[in-house]
Order: C-alpha cells, then structure tokens, then sequence
C-alpha cells in the first residue's frame, strides 16, 4: 500500500483552516522516479494532490521537492539529463503522454518562483502577454477585463490601477511577486505550482502572499514548496515530507505537525536535522 493510500486512512480531523475537505485528486503521481543522468533524485512517489486545496511540499534542501514541483507541469523537461519514470495524471490524463501540448498543459498548470521574475515591459503587458498568446481574448476591451480581474485577484488592483504603463519592474518586491501570480492567474491555471514563492520577501510581503494563497485556494489546486514549517502549517491543508528523494508522509497538515508517523517526519518538524 502506498504512503498516500495509508495517509488518507488516517486522521479524520480537519484543520482549522480547512471549510470542506476536498475529496477529489486533481493531480495525481504515481511511482514517479526522477533521474538526473545516473542519479536518481526522486524514488517511486506516490501523492493525491487534492483538488482546491493547498499542498506543501516540505524537508531538508536536496530531498526533491522541487524536482517533484517541476514534474508536475513538465517543467523538468528543459533540463536535458532529466528523466521521469512512472505516471502523473491531471484530472486523470497522463500529462506525459505523447500528445499533450506543453504548453497548453503549462497553462493549465501556471508556476510562480521562488525570486519574482516580472518581464521587462509595463505592468499591464506583464499580464496581457499569457492570454493574448493563448488565444483568450479577441478585443482589448477583453484583455483589459482580463488584467483588471486577474490583479484584483491577486490583491494587487489597488496599489497599481493608476499606473499599469509603468514596468513591473519598478514595483516592489512582494508587489512583483503578486504581479507574477496575477500573471499565472490571468491564462485561467487548474493548479498553481510555487516554488518557494516567499523566500525572497520581507514579512510583511510575506503575509500578503500566504493571505492571497488562502483567498486562491478557493478557485484554484496549489501546491507549495517552501523552507518554512511555519508557512507550511498557515497555508497549507495537506503537507508532504520529502527526504532523500523519498516522499515519506503525507497527509493532512494538521495531522503531520501534531501526531506525525514516521520518525524521519518528527525529527524534521522538531528541528533535529534539515
Ligand atoms: N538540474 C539538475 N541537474 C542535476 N542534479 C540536479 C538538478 N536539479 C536538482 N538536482 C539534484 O536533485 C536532488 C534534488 O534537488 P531539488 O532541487 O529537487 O531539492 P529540493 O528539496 O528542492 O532542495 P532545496 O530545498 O535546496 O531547493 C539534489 O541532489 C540536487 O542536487
């Protein structure tokens, strides 16, 4: 029986943070392997990533959560001497399979990364780019609408409304990163995928990043890496533990930092390696 499978046997309490359990697998991995050229990073994982909730991937550096983030949307595919074994479905189609587009399959499954990349253009063509490329749209009345909702979602609207023609650039940190999510946001994702997303803010940007990922999960499935247990514990429903390569617990996040399983689990969360 797979980690997952005994997992969700488990704890039939819900978290605080979580109104209704979710009980459809919107992503899911099975025996997944990962290969960079001879070594193998990731070994067999087994995970429901569960629809609108959020998933934190977390364990020491090096265990391969972001590796597994990446295998998600295909992104390991740039690297040339990375290889993936085994099944990732998304609402059960093999994401692997020949005849999926990537990039349909990348807008469907949008990235947000650990230092906000803003594109070097104004904030408004920050967010137009997506969803005039995919198509989206077929007036600018559209895509103004377009950028309008994506921003408010992504609790940026206010502070940037007078001055969508001035570069992405020149916001500010967490201001950057919210541009980047309205811009995963604004080609209409299933599932974002965030790699660290808050590493690189201040705590206050902090909290406005982990207070928009709450108000997101209610349209959308993410799934988090992050370094912080403290994060993972205020934004996530089901956290995963990740070590050497190998998924080792996964379940509700409640369950996971209270009344963990396995001992490599509890050794991480109270501090004795990683
Ligand atoms: N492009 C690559 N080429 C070769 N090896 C890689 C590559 N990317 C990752 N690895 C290796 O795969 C393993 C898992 O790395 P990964 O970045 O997924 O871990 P991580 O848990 O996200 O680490 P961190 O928390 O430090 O970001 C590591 O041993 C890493 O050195």
């Amino acid at each position: 029986m797979s980690a997952v499978e005994t997992n969700f046997q488990g704890s039939t309490e819900v978290p605080p943070n979580t109104a209704v359990p979710s009980t459809v697998a919107k992503m899911r991995g099975r025996d997944v392997c990962v290969f960079y050229g001879e070594k193998q990073a990731l070994f067999d994982v087994n995970i429901d990533i569960m629809e609108q909730e959020v998933t934190a991937l977390i364990g020491p550096s090096g265990c391969g959560k972001s590796t597994f983030l990446r295998c998600l949307n295909r992104m390991n595919d740039v690297v040339d001497i990375c290889r993936v074994t085994g099944a990732i479905t998304l609402d059960g189609g093999d994401i692997y399979d020949r005849s999926v587009d990537v990039v349909h399959l990348r807008a469907r499954v949008g990235m947000v990364f650990q230092k906000p990349n803003p594109f070097p253009k104004s904030i408004y063509e920050n967010i137009a780019y997506g969803p005039r490329i995919h198509g989206l749209t077929r007036s600018k009345a559209e895509l103004d609408e377009i950028v309008e909702t994506s921003l408010i979602k992504a609790g940026l609207w206010k502070e940037v409304k007078d001055r969508l023609d001035q570069p992405g650039t020149g916001l500010s940190g967490g201001q950057q990163q919210r541009l980047c999510i309205a811009r995963a946001v604004a080609v209409q994702p299933e599932v974002i995928l965030m790699d660290e997303p808050c590493s690189a803010l201040d705590p206050i940007a902090t909290a406005t990043v982990e207070d928009l990922i709450h108000e997101l999960r209610e349209n959308y499935t993410i799934v988090i890496v992050t370094h912080s247990m403290q994060q993972a514990a205020r934004v996530s429903q089901k956290t995963a533990f990740f070590h050497l390569g190998n998924l080792v617990e996964y379940g509700e996040t409640e369950q996971i930092f209270t009344n963990p399983k396995d001992e490599r689990t509890q050794g991480y969360i109270t501090g004795r390696f990683g």
